[in-house]
Protein backbone atom coordinates (compact mmCIF):
# COMPACT_ATOMS: atom_id res chain seq x y z
CA UNK A 1 0.00 0.00 0.00
CA UNK A 2 1.60 3.71 -0.80
CA UNK A 3 2.23 5.76 2.18
CA UNK A 4 -0.90 8.08 3.60
CA UNK A 5 0.22 11.55 2.50
CA UNK A 6 -0.41 14.26 5.09
CA UNK A 7 -1.41 17.68 3.90
CA UNK A 8 0.29 20.61 6.35
CA UNK A 9 1.00 24.16 6.34
CA UNK A 10 4.94 24.83 6.62
CA UNK A 11 4.71 26.41 10.18
CA UNK A 12 6.31 24.95 13.30
CA UNK A 13 3.10 24.54 14.61
CA UNK A 14 1.36 22.93 11.69
CA UNK A 15 4.37 20.55 11.14
CA UNK A 16 4.17 19.28 13.86
CA UNK A 17 0.28 18.75 14.58
CA UNK A 18 1.15 16.95 11.36
CA UNK A 19 3.68 14.91 12.16
CA UNK A 20 1.92 14.15 15.40
CA UNK A 21 -0.91 12.38 13.23
CA UNK A 22 1.48 10.84 10.74
CA UNK A 23 3.00 8.94 13.85
CA UNK A 24 -0.43 8.39 14.94
CA UNK A 25 -1.33 6.81 11.33
CA UNK A 26 2.04 4.49 11.63
CA UNK A 27 1.09 2.97 15.23
CA UNK A 28 -2.56 2.68 15.01
CA UNK A 29 -3.35 2.24 11.67
CA UNK A 30 -0.18 0.33 10.66
CA UNK A 31 0.39 2.23 7.64
CA UNK A 32 3.53 4.43 6.19
CA UNK A 33 3.13 7.95 6.69
CA UNK A 34 4.57 11.53 4.57
CA UNK A 35 4.08 14.95 5.51
CA UNK A 36 3.07 16.89 2.21
CA UNK A 37 3.69 20.76 2.55
CA UNK A 38 1.09 22.65 0.84
CA UNK A 39 1.34 26.41 0.59
CA UNK A 40 -1.75 28.69 1.84
CA UNK A 41 -2.67 32.00 0.50
CA UNK A 42 -2.37 32.71 4.04
CA UNK A 43 0.81 31.73 4.43
CA UNK A 44 2.41 33.86 1.20
CA UNK A 45 0.05 36.92 2.36
CA UNK A 46 2.06 36.28 5.96
CA UNK A 47 5.23 36.51 4.22
CA UNK A 48 4.58 39.63 2.29
CA UNK A 49 3.94 41.04 5.69
CA UNK A 50 0.79 42.29 4.73
CA UNK A 51 -2.47 42.67 7.17
CA UNK A 52 -3.32 39.38 8.31
CA UNK A 53 -3.98 39.04 11.99
CA UNK A 54 -2.94 36.13 13.92
CA UNK A 55 -5.18 33.27 12.36
CA UNK A 56 -8.02 32.31 9.49
CA UNK A 57 -11.29 33.93 10.63
CA UNK A 58 -11.64 33.27 6.76
CA UNK A 59 -10.25 29.82 7.14
CA UNK A 60 -7.56 30.65 4.32
CA UNK A 61 -5.51 28.14 6.06
CA UNK A 62 -8.45 25.14 5.96
CA UNK A 63 -9.38 25.72 2.37
CA UNK A 64 -5.87 26.01 0.51
CA UNK A 65 -5.40 21.89 2.33
CA UNK A 66 -9.06 21.39 1.83
CA UNK A 67 -8.65 21.85 -1.93
CA UNK A 68 -5.63 19.84 -2.11
CA UNK A 69 -7.05 16.88 -0.31
CA UNK A 70 -10.02 17.27 -2.98
CA UNK A 71 -7.79 17.63 -6.05
CA UNK A 72 -5.86 14.15 -5.04
CA UNK A 73 -2.18 15.79 -3.59
CA UNK A 74 -2.71 14.46 -0.19
CA UNK A 75 -4.81 12.13 1.59
CA UNK A 76 -5.36 13.87 4.99
CA UNK A 77 -5.33 16.93 5.89
CA UNK A 78 -4.95 18.08 9.89
CA UNK A 79 -6.25 21.61 10.85
CA UNK A 80 -6.39 23.26 14.28
CA UNK A 81 -10.34 22.67 14.93
CA UNK A 82 -10.73 26.30 16.39
CA UNK A 83 -9.62 27.98 12.83
CA UNK A 84 -11.95 25.43 11.01
CA UNK A 85 -15.25 26.94 9.69
CA UNK A 86 -18.52 25.61 11.87
CA UNK A 87 -19.78 24.84 8.07
CA UNK A 88 -19.38 21.28 6.22
CA UNK A 89 -17.35 21.24 3.12
CA UNK A 90 -18.75 19.00 -0.14
CA UNK A 91 -16.65 15.87 -0.26
CA UNK A 92 -15.04 16.22 3.37
CA UNK A 93 -15.10 14.59 6.79
CA UNK A 94 -13.86 14.80 9.96
CA UNK A 95 -12.40 11.23 10.34
CA UNK A 96 -11.44 11.85 13.59
CA UNK A 97 -10.73 14.12 16.42
CA UNK A 98 -8.13 13.02 18.43
CA UNK A 99 -7.53 13.33 22.31
CA UNK A 100 -7.13 17.45 22.78
CA UNK A 101 -4.58 19.04 24.67
CA UNK A 102 -4.99 21.83 27.49
CA UNK A 103 -7.79 24.12 25.63
CA UNK A 104 -7.06 27.41 27.98
CA UNK A 105 -5.37 30.23 26.63
CA UNK A 106 -2.39 31.12 28.53
CA UNK A 107 -0.47 34.76 29.26
CA UNK A 108 3.56 35.19 28.47
CA UNK A 109 4.14 38.27 30.52
CA UNK A 110 7.64 39.97 30.93
CA UNK A 111 9.02 39.37 34.68
CA UNK A 112 7.22 36.21 34.90
CA UNK A 113 4.00 38.45 35.54
CA UNK A 114 0.79 37.41 35.87
CA UNK A 115 -2.33 39.27 34.30
CA UNK A 116 -3.45 41.03 37.49
CA UNK A 117 0.44 41.91 38.59
CA UNK A 118 0.60 43.71 35.41
CA UNK A 119 0.38 47.61 36.26
CA UNK A 120 -2.70 49.50 34.49
CA UNK A 121 -1.84 50.78 31.44
CA UNK A 122 0.38 47.85 30.29
CA UNK A 123 0.10 46.81 26.60
CA UNK A 124 -1.08 43.09 26.24
CA UNK A 125 -0.70 41.99 22.58
CA UNK A 126 -3.63 39.91 20.81
CA UNK A 127 -5.06 39.62 17.33
CA UNK A 128 -8.10 37.88 18.31
CA UNK A 129 -11.43 39.67 19.57
CA UNK A 130 -12.30 37.09 21.95
CA UNK A 131 -9.07 37.73 23.65
CA UNK A 132 -9.31 41.12 23.29
CA UNK A 133 -12.81 41.32 24.84
CA UNK A 134 -12.29 39.37 27.99
CA UNK A 135 -9.06 40.88 28.60
CA UNK A 136 -11.33 44.36 28.99
CA UNK A 137 -13.60 42.63 30.99
CA UNK A 138 -11.34 41.76 33.60
CA UNK A 139 -11.52 45.45 34.22
CA UNK A 140 -7.61 45.95 35.06
CA UNK A 141 -7.16 48.82 32.59
CA UNK A 142 -4.82 46.72 30.24
CA UNK A 143 -4.53 48.47 26.45
CA UNK A 144 -5.09 45.56 24.07
CA UNK A 145 -3.12 46.17 20.79
CA UNK A 146 -3.33 43.87 17.64
CA UNK A 147 -0.36 40.89 16.99
CA UNK A 148 0.24 39.69 14.23
CA UNK A 149 2.33 36.53 13.06
CA UNK A 150 2.93 33.18 14.50
CA UNK A 151 3.76 32.03 17.74
CA UNK A 152 7.58 32.87 17.85
CA UNK A 153 6.86 35.99 16.42
CA UNK A 154 4.26 37.33 19.42
CA UNK A 155 6.46 35.49 22.06
CA UNK A 156 9.05 37.89 20.54
CA UNK A 157 7.53 40.84 21.26
CA UNK A 158 7.25 40.15 25.01
CA UNK A 159 11.17 39.33 24.81
CA UNK A 160 11.94 42.64 22.88
CA UNK A 161 9.90 44.80 25.35
CA UNK A 162 7.23 45.94 23.12
CA UNK A 163 4.34 44.58 24.82
CA UNK A 164 4.31 43.38 28.21
CA UNK A 165 2.45 40.24 27.17
CA UNK A 166 0.81 38.36 24.81
CA UNK A 167 -2.37 36.02 25.17
CA UNK A 168 -1.39 32.45 22.96
CA UNK A 169 -3.67 29.22 23.33
CA UNK A 170 -1.65 26.82 25.55
CA UNK A 171 -1.81 23.84 23.10
CA UNK A 172 -0.06 25.80 20.03
CA UNK A 173 2.93 26.26 23.05
CA UNK A 174 2.83 22.89 24.07
CA UNK A 175 3.05 21.38 20.77
CA UNK A 176 6.01 23.38 19.80
CA UNK A 177 7.79 23.01 23.07
CA UNK A 178 8.02 26.51 24.57
CA UNK A 179 5.20 25.73 27.43
CA UNK A 180 8.34 27.12 29.65
CA UNK A 181 7.48 30.90 28.45
CA UNK A 182 3.74 30.60 30.42
CA UNK A 183 3.59 33.20 33.12
CA UNK A 184 -0.16 32.54 33.88
CA UNK A 185 -2.71 29.99 32.60
CA UNK A 186 -5.93 31.67 32.21
CA UNK A 187 -8.98 29.96 34.51
CA UNK A 188 -11.53 29.79 32.00
CA UNK A 189 -14.24 31.39 34.52
CA UNK A 190 -12.43 34.44 33.53
CA UNK A 191 -10.87 34.33 30.08
CA UNK A 192 -12.94 31.03 28.10
CA UNK A 193 -10.92 29.90 24.99
CA UNK A 194 -12.01 29.17 21.25
CA UNK A 195 -14.46 26.46 20.20
CA UNK A 196 -12.34 24.07 19.51
CA UNK A 197 -9.24 25.45 20.97
CA UNK A 198 -6.60 22.63 21.80
CA UNK A 199 -8.05 20.24 19.27
CA UNK A 200 -7.57 18.82 15.91
CA UNK A 201 -9.31 18.16 12.89
CA UNK A 202 -8.42 14.79 10.81
CA UNK A 203 -10.12 15.32 7.40
CA UNK A 204 -9.96 13.42 4.37
CA UNK A 205 -12.23 12.44 1.17
CA UNK A 206 -15.79 11.59 2.36
CA UNK A 207 -15.77 8.59 0.14
CA UNK A 208 -11.99 7.35 0.66
CA UNK A 209 -11.79 4.09 2.27
CA UNK A 210 -9.26 5.81 4.78
CA UNK A 211 -12.18 7.65 6.52
CA UNK A 212 -13.45 4.09 8.16
CA UNK A 213 -9.80 3.23 9.24
CA UNK A 214 -9.20 7.15 10.39
CA UNK A 215 -11.45 6.64 13.09
CA UNK A 216 -9.06 4.81 15.35
CA UNK A 217 -7.33 7.73 16.11
CA UNK A 218 -10.75 9.40 17.53
CA UNK A 219 -11.39 10.26 21.44
CA UNK A 220 -15.07 10.02 21.98
CA UNK A 221 -15.65 12.58 24.69
CA UNK A 222 -13.49 15.02 22.78
CA UNK A 223 -15.72 15.19 19.98
CA UNK A 224 -18.67 15.49 21.97
CA UNK A 225 -16.81 18.16 23.65
CA UNK A 226 -16.10 20.42 20.50
CA UNK A 227 -19.53 19.43 18.86
CA UNK A 228 -21.03 21.14 21.58
CA UNK A 229 -18.58 23.88 21.49
CA UNK A 230 -19.13 24.51 17.67
CA UNK A 231 -22.59 24.40 18.30
CA UNK A 232 -22.68 26.80 20.72
CA UNK A 233 -21.06 29.08 17.26
CA UNK A 234 -22.91 27.72 14.93
CA UNK A 235 -26.27 29.05 16.48
CA UNK A 236 -24.69 32.53 17.67
CA UNK A 237 -22.81 32.80 14.29
CA UNK A 238 -27.30 32.99 13.08
CA UNK A 239 -27.52 35.90 14.81
CA UNK A 240 -24.60 38.17 16.52
CA UNK A 241 -21.49 39.13 15.21
CA UNK A 242 -19.69 39.38 18.48
CA UNK A 243 -16.58 37.51 20.06
CA UNK A 244 -17.38 34.02 21.23
CA UNK A 245 -15.61 32.04 23.71
CA UNK A 246 -16.86 28.39 24.45
CA UNK A 247 -15.72 25.25 26.36
CA UNK A 248 -17.05 21.94 26.47
CA UNK A 249 -15.95 18.97 28.99
CA UNK A 250 -17.16 15.35 29.48
CA UNK A 251 -17.01 14.80 33.42
CA UNK A 252 -18.16 11.11 35.74
CA UNK A 253 -21.84 11.83 36.85
CA UNK A 254 -23.84 9.81 39.58
CA UNK A 255 -24.55 7.29 36.62
CA UNK A 256 -22.97 7.86 33.25
CA UNK A 257 -20.82 10.57 31.66
CA UNK A 258 -22.27 14.16 31.64
CA UNK A 259 -21.60 16.90 28.91
CA UNK A 260 -21.12 20.48 30.78
CA UNK A 261 -20.86 23.86 28.31
CA UNK A 262 -19.82 27.26 29.34
CA UNK A 263 -20.11 30.03 26.80
CA UNK A 264 -20.15 33.53 26.29
CA UNK A 265 -20.60 36.24 23.78
CA UNK A 266 -19.04 39.59 24.63
CA UNK A 267 -19.02 43.09 23.31
CA UNK A 268 -15.80 44.09 21.50
CA UNK A 269 -15.47 45.88 24.57
CA UNK A 270 -15.77 44.02 26.48
CA UNK A 271 -18.49 46.01 28.73
CA UNK A 272 -21.43 44.04 27.68
CA UNK A 273 -21.80 39.82 27.36
CA UNK A 274 -24.13 37.30 27.93
CA UNK A 275 -22.33 34.41 29.93
CA UNK A 276 -24.34 30.93 30.14
CA UNK A 277 -24.17 27.30 30.82
CA UNK A 278 -25.85 24.28 30.26
CA UNK A 279 -25.22 19.83 30.55
CA UNK A 280 -26.73 17.48 28.86
CA UNK A 281 -25.91 13.80 27.50
CA UNK A 282 -22.55 13.43 25.55
CA UNK A 283 -24.48 11.41 22.56
CA UNK A 284 -26.76 14.72 22.30
CA UNK A 285 -23.57 17.33 22.44
CA UNK A 286 -25.21 19.14 19.44
CA UNK A 287 -28.07 19.88 21.19
CA UNK A 288 -27.17 20.94 24.03
CA UNK A 289 -24.94 23.52 22.14
CA UNK A 290 -27.65 24.40 20.43
CA UNK A 291 -30.03 25.08 22.80
CA UNK A 292 -27.27 26.73 24.92
CA UNK A 293 -26.21 29.07 21.46
CA UNK A 294 -30.45 29.71 21.41
CA UNK A 295 -31.03 30.33 24.84
CA UNK A 296 -27.65 33.47 24.47
CA UNK A 297 -29.27 34.76 21.43
CA UNK A 298 -32.94 35.07 23.67
CA UNK A 299 -30.46 37.10 26.15
CA UNK A 300 -29.63 39.34 23.84
CA UNK A 301 -26.20 37.95 22.62
CA UNK A 302 -27.43 39.07 19.26
CA UNK A 303 -27.05 42.86 20.38
CA UNK A 304 -23.65 42.45 21.18
CA UNK A 305 -21.56 43.42 18.11
CA UNK A 306 -21.45 46.86 18.19
CA UNK A 307 -21.24 48.27 21.59
CA UNK A 308 -23.25 51.36 22.45
CA UNK A 309 -22.16 54.76 23.21
CA UNK A 310 -22.78 53.98 27.17
CA UNK A 311 -20.51 50.92 26.88
CA UNK A 312 -17.81 53.21 25.29
CA UNK A 313 -18.28 55.23 28.11
CA UNK A 314 -17.86 52.92 30.27
CA UNK A 315 -14.86 51.28 28.96
CA UNK A 316 -13.23 55.11 28.68
CA UNK A 317 -13.92 55.57 32.49
CA UNK A 318 -11.73 52.62 33.22
CA UNK A 319 -8.68 53.22 31.29
CA UNK A 320 -8.94 56.96 33.15
CA UNK A 321 -9.48 55.57 36.62
N1 LIG B 1 -4.97 31.54 16.19
C1 LIG B 1 -4.04 30.67 15.51
C2 LIG B 1 -3.94 29.35 16.17
N2 LIG B 1 -4.62 28.29 15.71
C3 LIG B 1 -4.36 27.24 16.57
C4 LIG B 1 -3.50 27.70 17.56
C5 LIG B 1 -2.98 26.92 18.69
C6 LIG B 1 -3.43 25.50 18.79
C7 LIG B 1 -4.87 25.33 19.17
O1 LIG B 1 -5.51 26.24 19.73
O2 LIG B 1 -5.38 24.24 18.90
C8 LIG B 1 -3.21 29.03 17.31
C9 LIG B 1 -2.31 29.91 18.07
C10 LIG B 1 -2.98 30.65 19.22
O3 LIG B 1 -4.18 30.93 19.20
O4 LIG B 1 -2.26 31.03 20.16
Amino acid sequence: MPPVRVGTRRSTLATTQSGHVAEMIRQRLGREAVLVEVTTDGDRSQAASTSLVGSSSTGVFVSALRDALLRGEVDVAVHSLKDVPTYPAEGIVVAAVPLREDPRDVVVARDGLTLGELPVGSVVGTGSPRRAAQLHALGLGLEVVGVRGNVDTRIGKVRSGDYDAVVLARAGLSRIDRLAEVTEVLDPLQVLPAPGQGALAVECRADDELATALAVLEDVPTRAAVDAERAVLATLEGGCSAPIGALAEVVEGEDEEELWVRAVALSPDGTLSVRMSATGSPADAVGVGTRLGAEMLADGAGQLGQPGPAATTEADKVREA
